[in-house]
């Protein structure tokens, strides 16, 4: 699956791998696929031109992440458009609250509805439900007993009625579902060929009789535009809730997912995987936009480059501080990623050795913001060598910072005192070192 649009997009990154940095004569290439792709994957043209121009703007005006090449920050963009596009990185769920809460499926014929019925069926019964299925797919009669025979194998009722009239099926199966305590209904409509107004018609009345929380239409990813334009009817005429978009297992092209969205607005609620009866998963857009750039390895590469920035300075840092090598700067930094976390107080509580008594760093906030502003005040010498900090100095920094002289020495007094706390800590293991300590831990 998606094989078509993973071979063009490594191609048109292939040649980013090695520039500098992202310009608009370096892209243009690797756009121009990106463009191509979609348009290949059956995706409406006019998604993909909101789409490009999307990633353009965004992958221009960037800053590439240290960690990055500039092909790797392109398929980043490209991936968290793509995301977007398909409705975020959360599945959206199948909503049933009533009892019984009714689930109306529609879709034109042989796209999967039948099977996604029993499918959902089972999947709810599994989770401790008492589903029910309905078989008002009248028009293909063969479907009604397609219907029995998987109901059968999953062990859930399916309600066929007089087989006949699809509106009357559904009327009885209503009241056998209360009287049996059904919790879910489901129910297969028919499907055509093509739409007529016979079909929606009788979609119409079908949807009046059950007040359905969720409509869902069952889509087949093979279909190309034909599948995106019969979603847009269907939706303009019912108002789905949602859509199921099968046989993505298939050589299809994955473009029904972007463009079936697109049109409808609507959520992609699960997918089909397989002809098999658990083949039905809920919709991860993340997943299915790794899968269509083909680049596993490279998106969690990117996705660990993302995490791990802040990870490895803290670590560095960490180091530095065991040691006692760390400077005014790191000292700087150490507050700012702690504050991060949340209140200083809270996290020195948590740190098992802290010499709280030495260092007083448990102010709270406002030691912590003057202590940002000494630091920022600085120049960079200063921050690393503190001894060099005079009284001229000193001054300057207590202007600058809207701080006392008391405040600057008291500051530089901490640094002292943390540093040499931290290299004997380093020097003696925690153990003994805390046995020296006033307090116990
Ligand atoms: N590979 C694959 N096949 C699927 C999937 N979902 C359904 N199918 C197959 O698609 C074919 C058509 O499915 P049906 O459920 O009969 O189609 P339908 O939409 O109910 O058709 P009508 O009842 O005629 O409207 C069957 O052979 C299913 O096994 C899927 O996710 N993957």
């Amino acid at each position: 699956m998606f094989e078509n649009i993973q071979k063009k997009l490594s191609l048109a990154v292939k040649n980013l791998a090695g520039k500098g940095k992202i310009t608009e004569k370096n892209i243009q290439d690797a756009v121009r696929q990106v463009k191509m792709s979609l348009l290949e994957a059956d995706v409406n043209y006019k998604v993909v031109k909101d789409f490009i121009s999307k990633v353009k703007e965004q992958a221009l005006g960037k800053a590439v992440l240290e960690s990055l090449s500039p092909d790797q920050e392109f398929i980043r963009v490209v991936k968290n458009n793509l995301v977007e596009l398909m409705g975020g990185e959360k599945p959206e769920k199948i909503i049933v609250s009533r009892n019984p809460g009714f689930i109306m499926m529609a879709g034109l014929q042989g796209s999967g509805k039948t099977t996604t019925s029993a499918k959902l069926a089972n999947m709810y019964q599994k989770d401790g439900k008492k589903p029910l299925l309905i078989a008002a797919d009248t028009y293909r009669p063969a479907a009604i007993d397609q219907l029995e025979q998987l109901g059968e194998q999953i062990g859930v009722p399916v309600f066929t009625g007089d087989r006949k009239n699809a509106v009357k099926i559904v009327k009885e199966g209503k009241k056998y579902a209360e009287k049996l305590l059904h919790d879910i209904v489901i129910v297969d409509t028919a499907g055509r060929l093509h739409i007529d107004e016979k079909m929606m018609d009788e979609l119409d009345q079908i949807k009046e009789l059950i007040n359905p929380e969720e409509i869902l239409m069952v889509v087949d990813a093979m279909m190309g535009q034909d599948a995106v334009n019969s979603a847009k009817e269907f939706n303009s005429r019912l108002e789905l809730t949602g859509l199921i978009v099968t046989k993505l297992d298939g050589d299809s092209r994955g473009g029904v997912i972007i463009s079936t969205r697109q049109v409808t607005q609507k959520p992609i609620k699960m997918v089909g995987v397989g002809e098999k009866i658990e083949d039905i998963e809920p919709f991860y857009a993340d997943r299915y936009a790794s899968r269509i750039l083909g680049m596993g390895d490279v998106l969690s590469l990117i996705e660990k480059a993302e995490k791990d920035i802040d990870q490895k300075q803290a670590e560095e840092d960490a180091k530095k501080m065991m040691e006692g090598k760390f400077d005014l700067d790191d000292f700087l930094k150490q507050i700012k990623q702690i504050r991060k976390m949340g209140p200083l107080g809270k996290i020195l509580e948590m740190v098992p050795g802290m010499p709280k008594e030495n260092v007083d760093l448990s102010k709270g906030e406002s030691e912590m913001n003057k202590m940002e502003a000494i630091i920022s005040s600085m120049t960079l010498k200063e921050r690393r060598h503190p001894r060099i900090l005079n009284y001229s100095r000193k001054q300057r920094i207590s202007k600058g910072s809207g701080t006392t002289l008391q405040d600057i020495n008291r500051l530089l007094k901490q640094y002292e005192q943390l540093k040499k706390a931290m290299k004997q800590f380093n020097k003696m293991g925690k153990k003994k070192f805390l046995g020296k300590m006033p307090f116990k831990m």
